[in-house]
């Protein structure tokens, strides 16, 4: 039943486009962050510790041979249960901003052929993602939103799928969903970013905490290349949806932060992340923000509330009022 409290969902995680990919150069993927979140993942949700077991038995470029099935009897690849959901970092936004797919167009030329490009270029990374998760011995199948129903109305979420996401939990399987080009019911088409669908999963199955990883350490008051930027530790989201910072003290009770966003970025940036884990703190589910490949992140994978998090830990707590 959809809305249900579940708390046997661990965890929703939210892999960055700008933390696992090279948001400024075209479909550029950061191995390294990647490889390591892949690792932290299985630590983090693996039932067994003995070494994991490739679920990927595909060919590929540079060992030509697909490596054989391994005997798996007496094996356990049972995981804790994770949703995962990435972003398009530098697969997708290039394409969708080039022919504004976010503002609709699905009737020209350039409108189709750019949510085509789109959707190539985001079920691509999706592809990788699910290869480096399954090389992990994570059971990770990938679920694109628009092959699953999900559309908007005025770019606001009016179908979703979160049924399908259960099924598939329920099988015992990971599932892999992104943010994906979508009909919308009044301009044809837009760009769902992966930071709203995480945001209805998590309204709908209640996971103990969700966790954004990004490209830096969490939210600051500003755009942190500005020198003097300063991170926040926690915000606090009221009943009406309205915030404020709570920690650092030297900015408690400051209600906004200054963002910026790059030029093809067609979701919003850190803008879109802050309001969507204002609703899901709303919800009561804890929500950090954590820069990926760090040992923070890690934490944050296994700290199911923000008590569980130690004192030397860096990022950002966003959390109903107490
Ligand atoms: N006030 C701010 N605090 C933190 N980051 C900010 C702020 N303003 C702008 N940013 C920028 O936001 C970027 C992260 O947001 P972005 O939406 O690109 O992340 P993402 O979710 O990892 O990517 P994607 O949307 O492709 O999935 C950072 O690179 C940072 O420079
Ligand atoms: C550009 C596309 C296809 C999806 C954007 O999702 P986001 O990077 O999570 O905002």
């Amino acid at each position: 039943m959809e809305g249900a409290q579940d708390h046997s969902i661990r965890c929703i995680v939210k892999l960055g486009g700008a933390a696992i990919t090279r948001k400024h150069e075209l479909e550029c993927v950061d191995e390294e962050k990647l490889s390591i979140t892949c690792r932290q993942l299985r630590q983090s949700m693996s039932l067994n510790c003995s070494l994991p077991v490739s679920m990927d038995w595909s060919r590929d470029i540079e060992a030509p041979n697909p490596p054989e099935p391994l005997d798996l009897q007496g094996k356990n690849v049972d995981t804790e249960r994770f949703i995962i959901v990435h972003g398009a970092g530098s697969f997708g936004h290039f394409q969708a901003s080039r022919s504004n797919v976010h503002k609709g167009g699905l009737e020209t030329a350039l409108g189709k052929a750019g949510f085509v490009a789109t959707r190539i270029s985001v079920t691509r990374l999706n592809h990788i993602i699910v290869r480096a998760l399954a090389s992990e011995g994570i059971p990770a199948v990938g679920v694109s939103p628009f092959c699953a129903g999900w559309s908007t109305r005025s770019r606001a979420l009016e179908q979703h799928n979160v049924s399908m996401v259960k099924e598939i939990l329920d099988s015992k399987l990971i599932p892999v969903l992104h943010g994906d080009a979508v009909f919308d019911s009044t301009q044809g088409c837009t760009i769902l970013s992966g930071d709203v669908v995480l945001r209805k999963l998590a309204q709908d199955l209640k996971p103990l905490h969700a966790v954004f990883l990004t490209d830096v350490p969490g939210v600051y008051d500003r755009p942190p290349s500005d020198k003097d930027a300063v991170l926040l530790e926690e915000i606090e989201v009221h009943r009406d949806g309205s915030w404020i910072i709570t920690r650092p003290g030297s900015l408690s009770l400051k209600t906004g932060v200054e963002t910026e966003a790059a030029a093809h970025d067609t979701t919003g940036g850190m803008a879109t992340k802050i309001s969507e884990a204002a609703i899901i703190a709303m919800s009561g589910v804890d929500v950090f923000i954590v820069e990926a490949g760090t040992p923070h992140a890690l934490e944050a994978f296994r700290s199911s509330s923000r008590y569980e998090l130690s004192n030397a830990w860096i990022g950002t707590i966003v959390r109903a009022v107490s």
